[in-house]
Order: C-alpha cells, then structure tokens, then sequence
C-alpha cells in the first residue's frame, strides 16, 4: 500500500504555479530522493505534505488521510528553515518533542548526540550553523514515524557529518516507513536511495529507480541530473 499519494496536485502562489498537475504514488519501505533546481517546487511539495500550505487542487494522501492532526501523528517533518527558540537548551527541545510525540524516542536522540559530540547542555544560540541543523535532524530521526519528510537534510553539515547522517537514516527507519529527501547535493546522497523523483517547474519530469537508472541508462543519479537540467 503506498504511504503517500497525490493526484492532480497544483498549488499556486498568486499568478505563480508551483506545482502543476503532480501525480505520485510512494510505496512504504522506500527512500527518495525528492530532485530538482532552485524553485522547482520541492518544498512546496513537502509542505503540502505536511498540512502547512493547502492544495489549490488536487487530491493528497498519507496512510490514506488528507494531511491533518492524524497524518502529523505518522509524519516526521524536518522543515527547510529552523522553527526551534534559541533560548532552548538541547535538552530542552528533547524534553519538548518527548512530549509533543508519542513516538519520539530520548535514548535514540541521545545516542545521536553523543556520536555527534553534541552535549545536552548547550543553548541553541551557541551553536554552529550546522550544529543547529544536525539536531533538529536527530529530532525529526528519533521519531518511529511512517513517514520521514526530510527538505535539504545536509546541506549546512560538513561532508563526515553528512556521512553519519545518511547512515544514520539508513539504520535508524523501519523498513515498513518511507523516507522523501530533498536535496541539491545528489552524489552524496544518492548511495542511500532507492527511487528519484525529478521535478521540473512544479512538474514531474522522471519517476524511478535508482537501479534502473543505472542498470537502464549506464549513468550515476547526478550524471542524469546535470544532463536533464543542464542550463
Ligand atoms: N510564499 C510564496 N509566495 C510566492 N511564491 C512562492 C512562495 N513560496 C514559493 N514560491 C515560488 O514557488 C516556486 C517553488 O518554490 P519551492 O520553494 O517549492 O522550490 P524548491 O524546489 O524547494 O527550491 P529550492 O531548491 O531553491 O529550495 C518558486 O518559483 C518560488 O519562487
């Protein structure tokens, strides 16, 4: 059964179409890697998801549901920019998310963190850029979701981090959720997925996967990007 499904899906902003007509289908068990250009409409897309922007029309589905209370209960969402108040400590936020999910699980978080040399105590405005952003990762990780939503998981993270991360998701989810992956930085990434979808001014220019890209077309994931976008 897929976990998440759109039909028809078009938002606009305005007179700006950022999504047209998108039609997607993700099955459970599954990581993708969520591809494009700059304003292609990847974070729409993710937000849509998540019940932050409403669709203009179109239908969209996760675990069957329209995003809503229910969906936010299996959907683990890292979002595009911070949303958590610098006067936090990190343990503060754990406390937080423990609270706010069922399915967040401390020891995991901490175990991420202390592998990340990131200590507990530390306030959010102390951090690094970067630092900011591997934490709210390790959030959005330690939750047992269905779905993980995840818009550019790596690009403030140096390159062994990044590394730790990727294998960190590949460990870390249960074969029966799915996890969509924005990002701009494909070579990296690619290793750990399983299908692509490319978009191309808020369209749907190739679904598929990863092996048959290889197997199919004789190219890397990045190699296809730069030929299908090239500028
Ligand atoms: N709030 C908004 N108001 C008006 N236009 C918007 C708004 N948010 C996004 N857009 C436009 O919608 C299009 C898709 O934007 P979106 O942020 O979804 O792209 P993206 O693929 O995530 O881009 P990037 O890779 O640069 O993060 C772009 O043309 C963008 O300018």
């Amino acid at each position: 059964m897929a976990i998440f499904e759109c039909s028809g899906l078009t938002k606009t902003y305005g007179a700006k179409k950022a999504l047209s007509n998108v039609n997607l289908s993700v099955e459970k068990g599954r990581i993708i890697g969520l591809l494009g250009p700059n304003g292609s409409g990847k974070s729409t897309l993710l937000k849509l998801c998540n019940g932050l922007l409403t669709p203009t029309a179109g239908t969209l589905t996760i675990g069957g549901s329209a995003p809503g209370i229910q969906t936010k209960q299996i959907v683990s969402y890292l979002p595009e920019h911070t949303y958590l108040a610098d006067w936090m400590k990190v343990s503060d936020v754990l406390n937080f998310f423990s609270d706010f999910y069922k399915d967040f699980s401390v020891p995991k978080a901490e175990e991420m963190l202390t592998n990340l040399k990131i200590g507990k105590t530390e306030q959010l405005k102390t951090l690094s850029k970067g630092t900011k952003e591997k934490v709210q990762l390790i959030l959005v990780m330690a939750r047992q979701a269905q779905l993980y939503l995840l818009d550019e998981p790596i690009g403030g993270v140096d390159p062994a981090a990044r590394d730790y991360i990727l294998n960190t998701i590949i460990k870390n989810y249960n074969p029966e959720a799915s996890v969509v992956i924005s990002t701009h930085l494909i070579a990296d990434i690619e290793r750990v997925l399983d299908d692509v979808i490319f978009l191309k001014d808020g369209e749907v220019v190739l679904t598929s996967s990863v092996d048959d890209i290889r197997e199919e077309k004789g190219v890397s994931v990045d190699a296809l990007f730069r030929e299908v976008f090239k500028c």
